[in-house]
């Protein structure tokens, strides 16, 4: 949803076309084996040569734009190592998934990052291939280096050996659990390339050492890997308290939180470390957001080491987070100085569901409804995501990636890519959380239902790219942000940022929503834009107004909206439809000398083309125009005239206002009361018309309560009020 879709983009198109020319060149080769075995020299020389290439081009700045390639999707291997038959690259056929089989290689040259990691790789007879690896580690977490620098050994299941779209070709790894990496004494290695332990080397103090040796360079994965291996030279007790109490913390610093609190929770127990543990865990469950748990760690560290300090610190902050998780209290102020200030703007706030839930919804499949009745403005949701790909737009040097999916004709722009490797990342190290993920709307894509071969658990990328691209939402870095910077209304924008929000995925499209989405750096705020009853379902729309963006929306995802406005639409002429959009494009033709008489006499044949009241049919199009002469009479002093059209325009949304309009001299303000809610569409901009208009002729109890109402549309469409005033 608002995502930057590159579809119709002209320099995309080009792209497209070639890779599905490339993929259909590639099918045709499909099972045969490759013409040419390139000699290792060559390989070799090619591959640094092609990496320095890629580099000058990219430290030139030549290179705005990354782009990554999908292939046709692809199951990962669900089979144990055990039963799997071992071939050699000589015995691989192109465009196959090799099933049922494993390859040992060995990495040749230095790896090179782009989109993915490259690198050359050997088997045991020496026939060599490249290697490219998807949804691996960020540099920053684990340097590609350290993953597959020269000299590293892994089994590849279901080998994949693809053409490349410069005609060679190459393996392809895209689910990582489909690469084992292996120690080099691993008995799995090849005995020409294994070494063999000393006896020094074989004890857990050894690889203890070793690990913290890592953990002291800030290699925190490479550390796991030592204590892990350390813990399979049966460690006394007392080294595998400490093995794990400082494995916990490596899992701590790569956010594998479960692993963490698996590892404290196993160590053996002894009276020295019982603080460290302590610790460790109420990081964990912290890091978990399980904030009523650890608050519970931190009290008892608090009774027991009266000399730590931070502990107090540390429970106010959960408590924080605990009134935010359980009654949605925020300090929205506090959360919009972060988002400026934090890049990536990720906030250590905690998710709040409201009095809302998950049920079925009929032909929709499944969707959110409310367990209560609640009021215009009220927040339901307040969601951190699940993963976030912020692309930082301000900085002119950030190169844009661009997504193609051949298969389903699919170009995005911006985070998608990196989104779905975070996803892939954060279930492959916390393999608890995948059923909050692979339980969303992922059309007919057929996952596999093995989650774990081996103690390595199974992430689908394919279905991770399918679940992202229905249920993912670009973002601004806040809509705050984006409101008050020059450029498009919120209304019109598509984002480069994008993230995955797993309760607000279950809203369905509606184009006359009753809620609104707002954001704040990672959280998704969501609030009634009006009163709703118990048990009703919650509905905003996927994308923004317009015939070409629905007609592009309900091909994506698969459903046509047969909401009262689409209905009609459906059940309008096309004569009369057609009008429609010509007065639309010559009204938004219009410049500003323009008279304003001559719009109304537009906006008067306009409505001539809608066959219900607006009461019934909510008058998407004829807002925006309503509002702009209000303003317009606004600023020519005709206040009156601005409060007929305000109301008007508000009419047009579908709502039924009584007591608003100026009251006779003489009499006293009335009381204005809304009969029945519209759709919101940032509305607060016309009760601040309505508002100015009202003070300007003196009706100040209507100028409060039409502030009041601007407030509640403002917080709705914001996601919150601390900064109301400040943007009046
Ligand atoms: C983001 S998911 C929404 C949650 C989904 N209904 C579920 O069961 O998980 C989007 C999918 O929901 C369904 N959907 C959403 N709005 C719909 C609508 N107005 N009419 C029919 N299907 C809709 C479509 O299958 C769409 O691809």
């Amino acid at each position: 949803m608002d995502i930057d879709d590159g579809s119709d983009m002209p320099e995309f198109i080009e792209t497209l076309q070639r890779q599905k020319e490339n993929l259909r060149r590639a099918q045709a080769q499909k099972g045969k084996k490759p013409e040419f075995m390139i000699p290792r020299f060559l390989l070799v020389a090619q591959f640094r040569h092609q990496n320095m290439a890629q580099q000058q081009k990219y430290s030139n700045g030549q290179c705005h734009f990354k782009t990554s390639f999908l292939p046709a999707a692809y199951p990962p291997s669900t089979e144990s190592l055990d039963k799997l038959k071992k071939v050699m690259i000589k015995d691989l056929c192109l465009e196959l998934h090799h099933e049922g089989t494993f390859l040992v290689v060995r990495s040749i040259t230095p790896p090179n990052r782009l989109t993915g990691i490259l690198t050359a790789i050997e088997d045991e007879n020496d026939h060599v291939v490249t290697l490219q690896l998807y949804n691996q580690e960020e540099e920053t977490e684990r340097p590609a280096d350290e993953l597959i620098g020269e000299g590293t050994v892994v089994m590849l299941k279901n080998p994949y050996l693809k053409t490349t779209s410069d005609g060679s070709y190459g393996l392809r790894v895209d689910h990582l659990s489909d690469i084992v990496r292996l120690e080099r004494h691993d008995e799995r290695v090849p005995s020409k390339w294994r070494i063999n332990l000393y006896d020094d080397n074989k004890n857990a103090l050894f690889w203890k050492n070793l690990g913290n040796e890592f953990f002291g360079n800030a290699q925190y994965r490479a550390a796991i890997e030592r204590y892990t291996e350390a813990l399979k030279y049966g460690p006394t007790e007392d080294e595998e308290r400490i093995i794990k109490l400082n494995r916990s913390m490596a899992f701590l610093k790569t956010q594998q939180f479960e692993a963490a609190l698996s590892d404290v929770e196993s160590a053996p127990n002894g009276p020295n470390l019982v603080e460290k543990a302590l610790d460790r865990k109420a990081q964990a469950l912290y890091g978990l957001g399980k904030y009523r748990e650890c608050s519970l760690v931190l009290k008892e560290m608090s009774q027991k080491f009266a000399g730590n300090t931070s502990v107090h610190q540390r429970l106010a902050h959960t408590i924080d987070r605990i009134k935010e998780q359980e009654r949605g209290l925020y300090d929205f102020a506090g959360m919009q100085r972060d988002a400026s200030a934090k890049r990536p703007p990720h906030l250590d706030f905690a998710t709040y569901v409201g009095p809302v839930e998950v049920r079925p919804s009929g032909s929709k499949g499944r969707g959110l409804f409310t367990t209560k009745a609640v009021k215009a403005g009220e927040l339901l949701l307040c969601e951190k995501a699940f993963a976030h790909a912020f692309v930082d737009t301000d900085n002119e040097k950030q190169d844009l990636t661009v997504l193609i999916d051949a298969e389903r004709d699919l170009i995005t722009v911006g985070g998608q890519t990196e989104l779905i490797r975070l996803v892939a990342q954060k279930l492959y190290h916390n393999p608890s959380m995948a059923g909050t993920i692979t339980g969303l709307h992922h059309g007919s894509y057929q996952a596999v239902n093995v989650s774990e071969v081996d103690g390595i658990p199974i992430v689908d990328t394919f279905l991770i790219s399918r679940i992202i691209g229905l249920n993912c939402f670009g973002c601004p870095l806040s809509t705050l942000d984006s409101m008050t910077r020059a450029g498009p209304s919120i209304d019109e924008k598509v984002h480069h940022s994008c993230g995955l929000w797993p309760m607000a995925s279950y809203i369905n499209h509606s184009c006359d929503q009753n809620i609104a989405r707002a954001f704040i750096g990672d959280f998704m705020v969501v609030r009634a834009t009006r009163d709703i009853d118990s048990g009703s379902e919650l509905k905003w729309r996927y994308y923004q107004t317009g015939q070409d963006n629905k007609k592009r929306a309900d091909k994506h995802w698969g459903f046509q909206c047969d909401c009262v406005i689409c209905t009609d639409d459906q059940a309008t002429s096309s004569k009369m439809l057609a009008e429609r959009r010509r007065l639309v494009k010559t009204l938004l033709a219009q410049g500003s000398a323009v008279r304003p008489g001559k719009i109304e006499s537009m906006l008067a044949k306009m409505k001539l083309t809608y066959r219900k009241p607006a009461s019934e049919v909510p008058r998407m199009n004829i807002y925006n125009f309503q509002v702009r002469l209000a303003i317009r009479y606004l600023e020519n002093n005709q206040p009156d005239k601005a409060v007929e059209r305000g109301l008007e325009a508000l009419g047009s949304l579908g709502f039924v206002i009584e007591g608003a309009a100026m009251p006779k001299p003489g009499t006293s303000n009335g009381t204005i009361l809304i009969k029945q809610w519209g759709v919101d569409c940032d509305i607060f901009k016309c009760w601040r018309v309505l508002s100015n208009a009202y003070g300007m002729l003196g009706a100040f109890g209507l100028e409060s309560q039409a502030e009041h109402f601007g407030k509640i549309s403002y917080k709705a469409c914001m996601g919150e009020d601390s900064s109301f005033d400040s943007h009046k």
